[in-house]
């Protein structure tokens, strides 16, 4: 059997992505080997307070997941990485990640999250690494599992940068999203014990999946003073690029509410977003989601269910090209609306979405794409 002709050309430039529409040349899909634990210390839990808070356990502790679920999450993945290189992509790996790792700074200490979702802690800026400054203390060295390609990158002439690291000691993360909403946050500071760093304050945290590429346009979703600054240091450092702010239309990640599928076509959570949208998009025919059979699973027999992704989580598509789309196989009913779309759909079967925090968008990086710095949202 030939292999794949991803399998067969070296990666022949660096990195190159200003969308999550055009053609897919080289993507990184990450991996959860050892995703034995969520460690729900104050940062995790606040960043996933909005699903997790029916559930959070009192103060810092480790949730531990079974091994029965991460061999199957693995084996999910695993028919992605399949399914994309089947459809030509050129797909790279994450380094493998240890068992029950542990990570420390002067100001606090959590357990490692491995590299799944390489989404959040990078964005490709057309021919820029980004690294961005994880919410979470358990993140902070996830992208060291990804050096090997961003060095590689480098090399060939990409350019490469990363935000401050943030401290993330006591005081850093910013309420001000939860407190808009009339929703208290106090259980998920309960048990902090990083230590202050006097005068910090609030810092710069931000993760790529705030983002939203749109050729010479990018959406980003600014929720609190956290994502203020790193808005500013985004529209410092790329003044070339438009910025758009989204309002707070959610309290971080924005890919399972608006998803782009091509120019003047989206994924759309809920009619209700499109006035916070820039008003050039606000034309653009939305897909909404279709009332969902995706099995919600049960996962009383191992002791806890922590979902942290929303049900929306199954709009989280990776586009493979403007007509070629990757969806959960376990959701039939956005399968046909996608084919009656005349999309080509490449179902990839995904159990575990909700427990993992999320979907097939969440789990790459799409480093090289044939889309340059087009203007979608001319006037
Ligand atoms: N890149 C990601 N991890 N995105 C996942 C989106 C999760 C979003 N908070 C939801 O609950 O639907």
């Amino acid at each position: 059997m030939t292999k794949p002709q991803s399998q067969l050309d070296p990666p022949t430039q660096g990195a190159h992505s200003y969308d999550d529409f055009t053609r897919l040349r080289e993507v990184v899909v990450g991996r959860a080997d050892h995703y034995t634990a969520h460690h729900a210390d104050s940062s995790w839990r606040l960043f996933y307070y909005e699903n997790v808070a029916p559930h959070l356990p009192d103060g810092n502790r480790q949730l531990t997941i079974p091994q029965q679920i991460v061999d199957e999450l693995i084996e999910d993945v695993t028919g992605f990485a399949d399914a994309l290189a089947g459809c030509g992509v050129r797909v790279l790996r994450p380094s493998a990640p240890g068992k029950d790792v542990q990570v420390s700074s002067p100001w606090w200490s959590s357990g490692a999250t491995p590299p799944l979702n390489v989404r959040d802690n990078t964005v490709i800026l057309g021919t820029t690494i980004v690294e961005t400054a994880p919410h979470i203390r358990g993140r902070v060295f996830e992208n060291d599992h990804l050096k090997p390609h961003f060095n590689r990158y480098f090399e060939q002439g990409s350019n490469w940068l990363a935000m401050p690291r943030p401290a993330l000691a006591a005081h850093s993360l910013d309420t001000a999203y939860f407190d808009r909403h009339g929703v208290d946050v106090t259980a998920a500071m309960a048990g902090e014990d990083a230590l202050p760093i006097d005068g910090l304050g609030l810092e710069m945290i931000f993760d790529g999946a705030q983002c939203v590429r749109l050729g010479r346009d990018v959406l980003v979703n600014v929720a609190n003073h956290n994502h203020e600054l790193a808005f500013q240091w985004l529209a410092r450092t790329f003044p070339q690029l438009r910025w758009h702010r989204l309002p707070g239309i959610a309290d971080n990640h924005v890919d399972s509410i608006v998803v782009p599928l091509r120019p003047g076509l989206m994924l759309l959570r809920d009619p209700s977003y499109l006035e916070l949208l820039p008003e050039a998009m606000r034309g653009w025919e939305a897909i909404y989601p279709p009332p969902s059979s995706v099995p919600e699973q049960d996962y009383d027999e191992f002791g806890f269910v922590v979902p942290t992704a929303s049900r929306y989580i199954d709009i989280n598509v990776l586009s493979i090209d403007e007509n070629t789309v990757v969806v959960n196989s376990l959701y039939p009913e956005l399968i046909k609306v996608l084919e009656q779309r005349r999309f080509t759909v490449v179902p990839v079967r995904h159990r575990h979405r909700r427990l993992f925090g999320g979907g097939h968008h969440c789990f790459t990086l799409d480093t090289v794409r044939d889309g340059g710095p087009e203007d979608y949202l001319a006037a």
